[in-house]
Parts: structure tokens; sequence; C-alpha cells
């Protein structure tokens, strides 16, 4: 791969390989854009076939996460960590001390959390290195693992896309195809159980999917199935590009609404979508609960407020929505104006991030 050939045409301004060979870490850190300020973003761990897939998923993931943030109203710039590796087989604790050694090192310019394949407890070893890591679970002011609060943000935001894609915001009686019931999914099954909304789910792990049925009378289907499904609503809520040139022409839903980031395999399949008048809420607009509520640890954590913050999603969703039908135009593209616009308002005044006695960081 040509790295800065990659770095140039999305307009990143780090990459960083971790590596430590006594715990193994194979870590990459891509910090994309911090216009509004210290990049956050979560950190996965995954079994890569290549160095380059890894690569690339860290690059999309990290620009994703300059979108999220910059949409959702935060301070905060864009990065993302992928790790090499197993996550049931080849995590150790010196592995997560090392990582977070190396993201101390970058003085605050990169804050992590959790993503697919990390927890709680990895968060806290990394904490006992560095300060610039959320979604701690036993420190003062820690907010715990992210995952039911995006779940939250992404059930206010599909009630949005209902009232968009139906004229109703009840999702009672509605089919939700959900792909992935893992730490998201699972607790998005159950609010959205509680409203009496009808279930069907696909999970590699046969223990989730099982998990889902029993809670919650879910219909449980093979990961192929879902795609085709009778359903008002479809999820993604496992890994990205799931939403594809062999998958949309399966689709039955009249509206997609997931936590997955990057659902899109590319910008074409988003206007195929809005060809088709199916309503979609985009990705890192309706998920982005997770990173609200961790970013509030960031200012003193204050549950009550992070959860105001969380429900602004629906708005957000809405807003998209807006822009979408003002312009006539797809609604990823809407999401992606409504973010940039914000970005090139305050680059116009200040570039990359600097840390400053001001900024938000330095709050005691
Ligand atoms: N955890 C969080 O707070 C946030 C997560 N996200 C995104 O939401 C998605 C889900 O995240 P988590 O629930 O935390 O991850 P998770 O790893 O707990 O859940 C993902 C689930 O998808 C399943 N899966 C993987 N490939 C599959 C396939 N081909 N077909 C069916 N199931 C498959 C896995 O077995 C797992 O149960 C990820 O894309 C993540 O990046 C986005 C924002 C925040
Ligand atoms: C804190 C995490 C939930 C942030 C993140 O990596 C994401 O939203 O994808």
């Amino acid at each position: 791969m040509e790295i800065f050939t990659s770095l140039q045409k999305y307009d990143y301004e780090q990459l960083l390989f971790c590596q430590d060979k006594n715990s193994g870490l194979k870590a990459i850190i891509a910090i994309h854009d911090t216009t509004l300020g210290p990049a956050l973003g979560g950190t996965r761990m995954w079994t890569y076939k290549t160095e380059d897939d890894a690569i690339v998923d860290a690059l999309r993931l990290a620009k994703g996460m300059t979108y999220k943030n910059a949409a959702a109203g935060l301070n905060l710039g864009g990065g993302k960590t992928v790790i090499i590796g197993d996550p049931k087989k080849d995590k150790n604790p010196e592995m997560f001390r090392a990582f977070g050694r190396y993201i101390q090192g970058l003085n605050g310019r990169y804050i992590t959390a959790e993503d697919v394949g990390t927890t709680e407890m990895d968060m806290d070893l990394i904490h006992l290195e560095t300060d610039y890591v959320t979604g701690t679970s036993s420190y003062s002011g820690a907010s715990g693992n992210p995952s039911p609060i995006t779940a939250l943000g992404l059930y206010h935001g599909m009630k949005a896309t209902a009232k968009e894609a139906f004229g109703t915001e009840s999702l009672e009686g509605k089919t939700v195809a959900v792909q992935g019931v893992g730490n998201v999914a699972y607790h998005l099954c159950e609010f959205l159980h509680k409203e009496g909304a009808n279930l069907i789910v696909t999970d590699i792990n046969k223990e989730s999917v099982k998990r889902a049925v029993e809670d919650f009378g879910a219909k449980a289907v093979d990961p192929d199935e879902i795609y085709g499904v009778e359903c008002d609503i479809y999820a993604p809520c496992a890994l990205g590009a799931t939403i594809n040139d062999e998958t949309l022409d399966k689709l039955k839903a009249k509206a997609v609404a997931g936590s997955a980031n990057n659902q899109l395999m590319s910008t074409k399949h988003g206007d195929i979508l809005h060809e088709r008048g199916i309503v979609y809420a985009p990705d890192y607009v309706i998920n982005a609960g997770g990173v609200i509520n961790v970013a509030d640890e960031l200012v003193g954590y204050n549950r009550e407020r992070a959860m105001k913050k969380v429900e602004m999603v629906y708005d957000n969703v809405e807003k998209v929505f807006e822009i979408s039908k003002r312009d006539n135009i797809p609604t990823h593209v809407a999401a992606d104006r409504m973010a940039e616009e914000r970005i090139q308002s305050v680059r116009n005044s200040r570039s990359q991030f600097l840390r400053n006695e001001k900024h938000i960081l330095n709050f005691n």
C-alpha cells in the first residue's frame, strides 16, 4: 500500500504503528482530523487477513469518527485504533499497558475507548498508563462500557427513522431484522421488545442468537438470510460494508438503521438506497450515543446530562432527513454536509489541535 497516497486522499493527519514484542502488541492508531479537538475513537481488536486490511480499517474508522463527533456537536476530532489479533486468544494485560504507553506518548492528541473486541477491563489496563482513555469501569468519573448507551441512542434514532419512513415514530408491531446481536444490539433488542416490535435476528455466534431468542422471543435466521427477510427496518449491528452490490437487491426493508460503522460499502450504495426510497439513517449519526456518553467523562461525567445529550440522536437524525429533502440529496451526503460545515467553520479560525489551558482536557 502507498501509505502517503492513502493519507493524502482523505487528508489524514497521522498514522502510527505500535509494536511491542514482549506482549505481542501490533496496533495501528489513525488520527484523521483534530480541527474540532483531540481525536476520540475506540480500539478494535480483530483478526485481519492482511496488514493492509488492518490499515484500511483503521483509516476508514478514524475518518468516520471525525464525522461522527462533528455531527454530534462534540468538540472532538476523529481517530481510531485497530489491534491485530484474536480478542478471545491473544490478549494479555501487558499488551494493553504497552498500548496505553503509546497513547500517553501522543500527549492528548488521541483518546481511546471500547470498540469491537475490547472491554472495560482492557480500558482499565490502558488507564494504568494514561489518562487519555474513557469507558473505564472503576475510576472516579468513569462511565463504563458505552454499548448500552450506543443502543439507547440507536433506539431514539430508529424512532426518528420510523417517523420518516412510516409517518409514526412508534415501533410497536414493526418488524426489525437485526444483524449481529452483540453488545450494542442485545440492548437495542431489549428496547424494541419492550415497545412491542417483532425481532428477527442473526449472528455468527450461536450463543448470542440463543440469548436473543430466549430473552426477547426473537426469530432466528442464518447469517446469509438476514438481508432477504420480510421486515420494516434492517438494523446492521455487526461489521461494516453490509450494504453492497450483493445485498442491496435482496433488501425488503423500507428503512436501514443500525449501529455498525461504515455500513455502506461505497457512497454509491447510499445513492441507490435513496433512489429506491429506502430511508437510510447514516451510521455515524445514529450510532453516536456511545461516544457522546464517554465524551462526557472529559468534562466530569454526569449521567443525567449525558443521557439528555444521547436523546439528541433523534434530533440529529431528523435534521439529516430535513437536509436531504431540502437539497434533494441522499441522506449520507446530507450527513457529510452537516459534519463538514461544522469542521470548516472551526477550521477557518484554527487548524490542528494544540493543547491549551482553556481546553476540555484541562478540566480538573
Ligand atoms: N460498542 C459501541 O458502543 C459502539 C459500536 N459501534 C459499532 O457497532 C457494531 C457492533 O458493536 P458491538 O456490539 O460493540 O460489537 P460486538 O462484537 O459485541 O457485536 C458484534 C456482533 O456481530 C456478530 N457478527 C460479526 N460478523 C457477523 C456476520 N457476518 N453476521 C452476523 N453476525 C456477525 C458478532 O458475532 C458479534 O456478536 C460495530 O460495527 C461497532 O463498530 C458503533 C458505535 C459505538
Ligand atoms: C467510544 C466509542 C463508542 C467510540 C467509537 O469508537 C465509535 O463510536 O465507533
